[in-house]
């Protein structure tokens, strides 16, 4: 579980919210307030078990002195071991204060519980060989392991591995969410994700995803104002079809499903549109009252595919982009999608995301907002972190959500449960989209097939009013 709505900022942007406290009150007293959050969050778990706790050369190691300090005028037994002296002024003045031993790291014996305070967000290369198996047999002798803002070894922007252990029980981050916490290896290495406020003001565009404030339909409602969805049918019917259910059980006051054929199944509220052409999908998108098309579950990628998509692409309505849309856009995905005046989102996993954005580099967060800006469109990147960026630089993150969503179909789920929020006039349609499919999704339980998924939207919903 990641702290909702929490938000999300560099090593750089979080060392500059410091900077700006530390005008106006000493760096010692945040660091108590840092220290007290740990000490706070260790006593829930120690019960009364023997707890070590690991203290680096910068101010992590400041914070793991304070933390070990109110454990041990708490009553707890506690021994501390230091890689090394104290660094920085404030980890000095902390350890000053300690008035027991401090072992040496490469000496210490294993204990129940332990406090990982060796680096945090100051960590600027892989653990040195000797502190990497040191630390990470530290933690696996251990019954429960708290990472003071980081496990040490994790890249605070990236998320990459610089020789974090595995194991780690907890997290406890200080002030905000960093990437590491959200992103890649660190949704493997943080544990539970915990956050501390410890007084330091931080501003984020960017924000892990929180369950979405929606409101139930208006007394005038009618299907059209909650929001006509067309659904675009292609070689694969059941992709279509699964994304035309997900929008009415997400919402939508009329869905259509535009077929070239009558392929059968589905809701009985589901109104069919015989389509047979781009040239017929064009025609019928002059309907002003059409809130939210999509294109691409199950669009196939043969020439009647490609009309249909370019027809939807010159249309100027809210658009929806997802499975082989993606893949017919490819490289020239930008190019394509710059011209569009109405509002577009496209749905990627990252096999499809660096086909179409080959040249974004670095981490997720980076390369999804680069893609947005190019693009000039909202993009999900989905995966086991999904990353939602904007052409504006806003930036939400949904972690672990159910690994059971690893099946065909989902991203079809997830197309339509967008597009019902989208034509619903919802202006964090894409926020509320990832929280809510999350959400059906850890509903359905275990082993779940996306034709399931659906059925557990108005639950979801629910939970939202
Ligand atoms: N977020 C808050 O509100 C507060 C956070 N605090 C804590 O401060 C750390 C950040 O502290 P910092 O001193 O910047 O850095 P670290 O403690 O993370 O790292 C210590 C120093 O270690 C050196 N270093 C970096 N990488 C390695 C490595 N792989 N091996 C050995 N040494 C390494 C580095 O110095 P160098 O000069 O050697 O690069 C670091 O400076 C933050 O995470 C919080 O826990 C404060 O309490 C204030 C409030
Ligand atoms: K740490």
């Amino acid at each position: 579980m990641i702290p909702p709505g929490a938000p999300i900022v560099t090593a750089a942007q979080m060392r500059a919210a410091e900077e700006a406290v530390f005008r106006r009150e000493p760096q010692e007293d945040v660091m108590e307030r840092a220290g007290a959050a740990v000490a706070r969050e260790v006593s829930r778990f120690a019960q009364g078990a023997p707890i070590l706790v690991l203290a680096g050369p910068g101010n992590n190691g400041g914070d793991a002195y304070v933390a070990a300090r109110l454990l041990k005028a708490a009553g707890h037994d506690v021994a501390i071991a230091a890689s090394g002296e104290p660094g920085t002024g404030a980890a000095r003045a902390m350890h000053g204060r300690w008035d027991g031993e401090v072992g040496s790291l490469y000496q210490a014996r294993p204990r129940p519980v332990l406090v990982d305070g060796l680096f945090g967000t100051g960590l600027s290369r892989p653990l040195e060989r000797g502190i990497a198996p040191v630390l990470a047999e530290l933690v696996a002798a251990s019954r429960f392991s708290l990472a003071i803002d980081l496990p040490s070894g994790l890249a605070t922007d990236t998320g990459a591995d610089l020789g974090a252990p595995r194991g780690i029980s907890a997290t406890l981050a200080l002030g905000a969410l960093k990437p590491a916490h959200v992103l890649d290896k660190g949704l493997e290495r943080c544990g539970h994700v915990l956050l501390a406020d410890i007084g330091i003001p931080v501003e984020s565009q960017w924000r892990s995803v929180a369950r979405p404030q929606l409101a139930p339909p208006g007394a005038r409602a009618h299907k059209y104002s909650r929001g006509l969805v067309v659904v675009v049918e292609g070689d694969m019917p059941g992709a279509a079809r699964l994304a035309a259910h997900a929008a009415m059980a997400g919402g939508a006051g009329y869905t259509v499903l535009a077929s070239a054929g009558d392929t059968g199944g589905g809701p009985d509220a589901l109104v069919r549109q015989r389509i047979a052409s781009g040239d017929d999908l064009a025609d019928f998108l002059t309907e002003t009252r059409i809130g939210a098309v999509v294109v691409g579950p199950g669009l196939g990628r043969d020439r009647r595919a490609e009309g249909l998509l370019k027809a939807a692409l010159n249309a100027n309505l809210p658009l929806i982009l997802d499975g082989d849309a993606l893949t017919l856009l490819g490289k020239s995905a930008a190019a394509w999608l710059q011209r569009r005046t109405a509002a577009t989102w496209l749905t990627p996993h990252s096999g499809e995301f660096d086909r179409m954005f080959e040249g974004a580099e670095g981490d997720k967060i980076t390369r999804t907002l680069m893609a947005a800006a190019e693009a000039r469109v909202t993009v999900i990147h989905k995966g086991a972190d999904t990353v939602i960026a904007t052409p504006r630089g806003e930036v939400r993150v949904l972690s672990r959500a159910s690994s059971w969503l690893s099946t065909a179909g989902t991203g079809d789920v997830l197309a339509g449960t967008l597009a019902a929020q989208v034509a619903g006039g919802n202006k964090q349609a894409a926020e509320a989209a990832a929280w809510l499919h999350a959400r059906a999704a850890a509903l359905a339980g275990p082993a779940f097939i996306a034709d399931a998924l659906p059925m557990h939207l108005p639950q979801a919903i629910s939970e939202c009013l």
